[in-house]
């Protein structure tokens, strides 16, 4: 009877033009690499944008998936539908039940728990960090600098790592200098592994995943990365029963300066001895390193590159630069970073055509119905195109595909969740704020010490090539050449 409905509802809204294979559906449409697989998310949001209600739908087996690539579309089910789709399931391998891919039931209160640790004020503190990391990133570009073309991913990624950790742990897992460093190793297997077995749907069921080799490395990386911050959190809440002030000297290498990390915030948001327990606190810090390391890094990575390719943004960049720092080589502070607009825009502009999360996913818990009229299906999964919903040409006119940044300065958006690469509604990302800040640093440090060029002389402006795992990213694997403005 619900495939039936489903059927009906299939038929309301459009079903893709890809062909319909028996018992698969458009599951085979997936296949093939990462790239391939961007460009059916590509393909299917242009349909979507296409048809009579921003809307189409796949098959996914015996499911039904709305790709949807219409804001006010987006906006509607962003509110009303809060649990995440099954096929994310698979992710909380290494978060368990932490508030990214819970259920509503228990990511709530932990939400709840979460928020005021983003306060304002607590984000204030962590500029300190960013600008001291960025400075180290900075500085280990020095040996690639003026020596042409080379990626510049894995200078971002570990600035990216070692601001999270630090201002999440209160750890230095120095990872900037030390590429071998184990958490950083296991971690970024974690995150491969998840990405995989997210991309490869026969190996979503537990008990098949647990008879491959990938799941015994998985589980080693694990457990590792749990013993790591099981021993921090043992060690920050002994400090604190013994109400020690100065950790600078313990032989965890933790830091301890008058900042409060948001392992710190946690404890005591949660209720301090009477709140979350070790595997809470667990779960959460780890949340917040998996979900702020790549997506800043990648958001960054894709900034540079264009950057590289549109010298006169570049240069208006660098002009703002020096109107709020001049010439001198101080380090960037908290109350630089909202005079920075014009980055700010580039920023944005960078996250509407190369959003870092592109796809994201809901389930249909209850039937709903649209603001159209149509109801939806209990049990259909939603896919928000957030790739395709930033192109969409009803929202951001003609020149869609063009970057733009002024038009993040000049012109009002035409429906507030035309632009989301932080999703939209109750369950959009906490961590936006601390995100911006922390890119807006990176950026600024870099541009203050060397100018972006592409990897060749050749004036390219076609758009990259994008592939998709958990995330988005450049198939160059963001390459550029820097060299050192004198
Ligand atoms: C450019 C950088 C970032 C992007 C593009 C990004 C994007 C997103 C998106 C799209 C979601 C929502 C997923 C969904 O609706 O299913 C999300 C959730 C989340 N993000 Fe971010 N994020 C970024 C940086 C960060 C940072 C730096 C942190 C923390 C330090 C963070 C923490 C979180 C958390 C905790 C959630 C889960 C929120 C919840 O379910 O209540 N994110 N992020």
């Amino acid at each position: 009877w619900q495939r039936r409905k489903m059927i009906e509802l299939s038929h309301k809204l459009g079903v893709t033009n890809h062909m319909t294979l028996p018992f698969v559906g458009h599951a085979y449409i997936f296949f093939g690499s990462d790239e391939d697989r961007m460009t059916k998310f590509q393909k299917l949001g242009r349909e979507a944008i296409a048809s009579e209600h921003g809307v189409t739908t796949i098959w996914q087996g015996h499911r039904l998936y709305l790709v949807v690539s219409d804001a006010k579309v987006a906006e509607f089910l962003l509110k009303t539908c809060l649990e995440k789709d099954d096929a994310v399931d698979c992710l909380k391998f290494v978060t368990g039940n932490g508030s990214i891919f819970a259920p509503v039931s228990l990511w709530r209160p932990r939400r709840k728990v979460l928020a005021p640790t983003f306060s304002p004020k607590n984000l204030q503190q962590f500029a300190e960090i960013f600008s001291r990391q960025s400075a180290i990133m900075v500085e280990q570009l020095r040996t690639a600098a003026g020596k042409g073309a080379f990626s510049i991913w894995q200078y971002i990624t570990t600035y990216t790592m070692d601001s999270v950790c630090e201002s999440t742990l209160g750890v230095l897992v120095n990872s900037q200098k030390q590429s071998e460093q184990p958490f950083l190793q296991a971690f970024d297997k974690c995150t491969q592994l998840d990405a995989d077995r997210l991309c490869k749907p026969w190996f979503h069921p537990q008990a098949i995943y647990e008879m491959t080799p990938a799941y015994k490395l998985h589980l080693k990386c694990r457990n590792y990365i749990c013993k790591f911050v099981d021993q921090i959190i043992k060690t920050k809440k002994q400090a604190l029963a013994e109400e020690k002030v100065s950790m600078a000297e313990s032989e965890q290498n933790i830091k301890h300066d008058g900042l409060k990390t948001f392992l710190e915030l946690l404890i005591d948001s949660s209720g301090g001895d009477r709140g979350y327990s070790d595997v809470e606190l667990r779960e959460e810090t780890l949340v917040l390193v998996l979900a702020g390391t790549d997506t800043s890094a990648v958001g960054t990575a894709f900034a540079s590159i264009l950057l590289s390719r549109y010298p006169d943004v570049q240069e208006k960049v660098y002009q703002e630069l020096l109107e709020v720092f001049g010439d001198s080589k101080r380090p960037v502070v908290a109350e630089d970073l909202p005079r920075l607009k014009y980055l700010d825009a580039v920023i944005r502009e960078t996250l509407r055509l190369y959003p870092p999360v592109p796809i994201i996913a809901r389930k249909i818990d209850k039937e709903v119905t649209l603001p159209s009229g149509i109801t939806l299906v209990e049990n259909c999964g939603v896919v928000i195109n957030i790739w395709a919903l930033h192109r969409n040409h009803h929202y951001w006119g003609d020149d869609a595909e063009q970057f733009r940044p002024e038009r993040f300065i000049d012109t009002p958006l035409k429906h507030h969740a035309a632009f989301m690469p932080f999703s939209h509604g109750p369950r959009a990302c906490i961590g936006y704020q601390y995100a911006m800040m922390s890119m807006k640093t990176a950026l600024s440090s870099l541009l203050r010490q060397y100018v972006i060029l592409p990897p060749s002389d050749v004036e390219d402006l076609k758009p990259f090539r994008v592939k998709f795992d958990i995330m988005m990213r450049d198939v160059d694997n963001f390459t550029l050449q820097l060299v050192k403005r004198v």
